[in-house]
């Protein structure tokens, strides 16, 4: 079977970034699977399964950031052998990062090269605006462009005014209601995975994000696979794929790690995703406003006149705390890291 990579987004530009790996027993690939050690690769041939090479891994061994995630594209190599191996990870666009709160993580990335990230909430029962708010700031963070897909609009009477409520919430981002039971809105979605694009979902668990996948794919989702194991043989499974190939269309990255939700920990997506307050903030008299009890502060005005509702500003307080939290302690952990370094030299 022959697939066409342009159809998950294969460009000039990757291309050009691949050239300098490219050699005959080399392809470019795009993961539909991270596993640990292993992926699930789609290349011009079919799906295979690829371990990941010594360099790989030694990068990631430095920074877990660098091992391959889902929507990457790689460079696999196929051995004398038929081993296939993971060799490189292409420069990428966009990515969903998940900080832990765990002691010595950087961070691991989740989901790589999508074009668009959908925060999905339901309407019923009611969206939670505090959730939407906080993953709307992970997707302007991702470098990809958000939108927020309000689900099971059948649910209640009147979608429309709840959308309108809720675009409030998301300055500058599309919004749209579906229900996937009804069929309806759901065709408003198709262009953000149409050919060559990639969207990924971003949304609890119940919000609907697999029965959106479904509707939009079709089913079967994807057709049997020939998965081509180390030994060569071929075997069919039908693995459960976290980038969804969607007919005549691009792909659509539904991982279940990108489902809940994770620590902000840039001022970057903070600031976009509340574009309403940083506009507003431009007119602060002091550079460093915290909006909190500062003279001249354009913001504490703005809910003032009521042109601002308080509780944007109680959202954007309550993120940049956690922000400032999350920062301070990367910074000890960094410091403590340096302290060890020279207790032991
Ligand atoms: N009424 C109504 N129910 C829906 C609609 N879409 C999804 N549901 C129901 O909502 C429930 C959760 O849907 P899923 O698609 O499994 O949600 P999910 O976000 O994939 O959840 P996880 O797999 O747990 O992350 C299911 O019972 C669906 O039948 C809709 O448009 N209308
Ligand atoms: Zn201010």
């Amino acid at each position: 079977m022959k697939h066409e990579l342009s159809q998950l987004g294969w460009d000039e530009s990757l291309a050009s970034a691949y050239r300098r790996f490219d050699r005959s027993d080399a392809s470019p690939g795009r993961v539909l699977r991270a596993d640990r050690g292993v992926c699930t690769v789609l290349d011009e041939s079919g799906v295979t399964r690829a371990s990941l090479s010594g360099s790989v891994l030694l990068g990631a061994a430095r920074d877990p950031a660098q091992l391959p995630c889902t929507g990457d594209w790689v460079v696999l190599r196929h051995w004398p052998d038929r081993r296939i191996t993971a060799e490189h990870v292409l420069p990428r666009r966009t990515c969903l990062i998940r900080r832990t709160s765990d002691k010595d993580s950087t961070g691991q990335v989740l989901a790589a090269n999508m074009d668009t990230v959908a925060v999905v909430e339901p309407i019923h029962p009611e969206p939670d605006d505090a959730r939407i708010e906080r993953l709307l700031a992970l997707a302007w963070e991702s470098g990809a462009q958000p939108l927020l897909v309000l689900t099971k609009a059948d649910t209640t009477s009147d979608p429309e005014a709840i959308r309108e409520q809720i675009m409030e919430l998301a300055p500058g981002v599309p919004v749209v209601t579906v229900s996937a039971r009804l069929s309806l809105g759901v065709e408003q979605i198709r262009p953000y995975a149409g050919r060559g694009r990639t969207l990924a979902l971003l949304g609890r668990s119940g919000a609907g994000k697999s029965t959106l996948v479904n509707a939009l794919a079709g089913t079967p989702v994807m057709p049997v696979q020939q998965i081509r194991d180390a030994d060569g043989k071929g075997r069919h499974t039908t693995t459960y794929r976290n980038l969804v190939l969607i007919p005549d269309g691009g792909a659509i990255l539904d991982t279940p790690g990108i489902r809940g939700v994770g620590l902000l920990d840039t001022a970057e997506g903070l600031a976009r995703a509340f574009a309403d307050i940083t506009e507003r903030a431009a007119r602060c008299r002091f550079d460093d406003c915290r909006h909190e009890t500062e003279p001249g502060c354009a913001v504490v005005a703005a809910v003032a006149d009521g042109s601002l509702p308080p509780r944007r500003l109680a959202s954007w307080r309550k993120l940049r705390h956690e922000i400032e939290v999350e920062s301070a302690r990367q910074s000890a952990r960094l410091a403590g890291a340096a302290g060890h370094r020279r207790r032991r030299s």
